[in-house]
C-alpha cells in the first residue's frame, strides 16, 4: 500500500468522472420496509429515495434504530422491500448478486477456511478456475498487506487483519458496488484510521461505488464525497451534504482545516436535530 496516495482528487473532478462511468449506479425509489412479526408491524424505512452515481462514495449516518442496516440489507438483496424499487444500472435487483459486495462489522469470515480459502470463496462460487482464482486472490491479499498470511486461519489474526481479509474476499469477486455496514466499528482508533486510508486508496484505484454506513460523523465526513443523513425512526432521507475538502492535504492537516470542521459541524447539527427530543423532524 502506498500511504502517500491516500488523498483523492477534488470532489468536483470526481463528480465529472462519475458521469462518464456506466457501471454501479444505484437508484432507490420510494422505498418502504415494514417488518411483520405476528400482529406487530414495524416500519423501518419509509418514503426513501436516493440516486448514487457510479463510483460515488456515499456515507450514511442517522440516529440509532433509524434503519441504516435495514437500508443496506435491502440494497444487498438480503431483505425484500415492502414497496418501492432498488435498481443497479437501471435493472431492479432481485435478491443478492455478485454485482454487490457486503462488508460487515463482525468480518463474517469462514473460520474453517484459511485467508486464501476465504478470499477465493466468491471466485469459486462464480466458477472461476483454480489458477485464476489463486492469482486474483493473491492480488487482493497483497493489496491488503496480508502477504505471508495466506495459510493462516481467522482465529490466528488480529481484528484489523480479519477486516482486511473480509475486504479482500469481497473485492476479489469484483462487485461494482461495495456495501459497508460499520466495517471499522470494532477497531481501535489508529487501526480505524489506517483502514480508512486504505479504503480510500482502494476506492480510487478500483473505482467502486461505495455505500458506507457509520455512527461516526468524523468517519463519514473524512471518507465520503457525500453524506446522507437519515431521520429518526422510521427512517427516511433527511438531507445530503456534499463534502468538498482539499484531498491533496495529509490527514493531519485536513482534519484541522476550516472546511473539515465546518462540514463536520453541519452534519452534526443536522443529526442532532434527529436525536434531540423535540428537535426538528
Ligand atoms: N428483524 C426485525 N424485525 C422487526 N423489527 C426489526 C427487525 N430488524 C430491525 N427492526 C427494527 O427496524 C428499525 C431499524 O433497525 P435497523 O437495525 O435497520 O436500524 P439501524 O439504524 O441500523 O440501528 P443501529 O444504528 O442502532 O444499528 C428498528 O426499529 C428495529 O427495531
Amino acid at each position: 500500500m502506498n500511504r502517500t496516495q491516500t488523498h483523492r482528487q477534488h470532489p468536483s473532478n470526481a463528480e465529472s468522472a462519475h458521469e462518464t462511468m456506466v457501471d454501479g449506479h444505484v437508484t432507490i425509489t420510494e422505498l418502504e420496509k415494514v417488518y411483520e412479526s405476528g400482529d406487530e408491524r414495524t416500519t423501518a424505512i419509509e418514503d426513501f429515495s436516493v440516486t448514487v452515481p457510479s463510483g460515488e462514495f456515499l456515507g450514511v449516518v442517522g440516529p440509532s434504530g433509524c434503519g441504516k442496516s435495514t437500508l443496506l440489507y435491502l440494497v444487498a438483496g438480503f431483505l425484500e422491500q415492502t414497496t418501492g424499487t432498488i435498481a443497479v444500472d437501471s435493472d431492479p435487483i432481485d435478491g443478492p448478486g455478485t454485482d454487490r459486495g457486503v462488508v460487515f462489522q463482525d468480518y463474517a469470515l469462514f473460520p474453517w477456511r484459511t485467508v486464501m480459502g476465504n478470499v477465493t470463496y466468491g471466485l469459486e462460487e462464480k466458477g472461476v478456475g483454480k489458477e485464476k482464482r489463486q492469482a486474483t486472490a493473491q492480488r487482493f491479499i497483497d493489496m491488503m498487506d496480508l502477504d505471508g498470511f495466506e495459510d493462516k486461519y481467522p482465529k490466528e489474526l488480529s481484528g484489523g487483519m480479519k477486516q482486511r481479509v473480509a475486504l479482500a474476499r469481497t473485492l476479489a469477486y469484483d462487485p461494482k458496488i461495495l456495501l459497508m455496514d460499520e466495517p471499522f466499528g470494532a477497531l481501535d482508533q489508529p487501526l480505524r484510521e489506517s483502514l480508512q486510508d486504505h479504503l480510500i486508496d482502494i476506492w480510487r484505484e478500483l473505482e467502486k461505488t461505495v455505500i458506507f454506513i457509520t455512527h461516526d460523523v468524523e468517519e463519514a465526513v473524512y471518507l465520503s464525497e457525500r453524506v446522507l443523513i437519515m431521520t429518526r425512526h422510521p427512517g427516511t432521507k433527511k438531507t445530503t451534504v456534499n463534502i468538498e475538502l482539499d484531498r491533496t492535504q495529509p490527514r493531519e492537516e485536513l482534519v484541522l482545516s476550516d472546511e473539515y470542521t465546518t462540514t463536520k459541524n453541519d452534519v452534526w447539527q443536522s443529526l442532532r436535530e434527529e436525536t434531540t427530543p423535540g428537535g426538528e423532524h
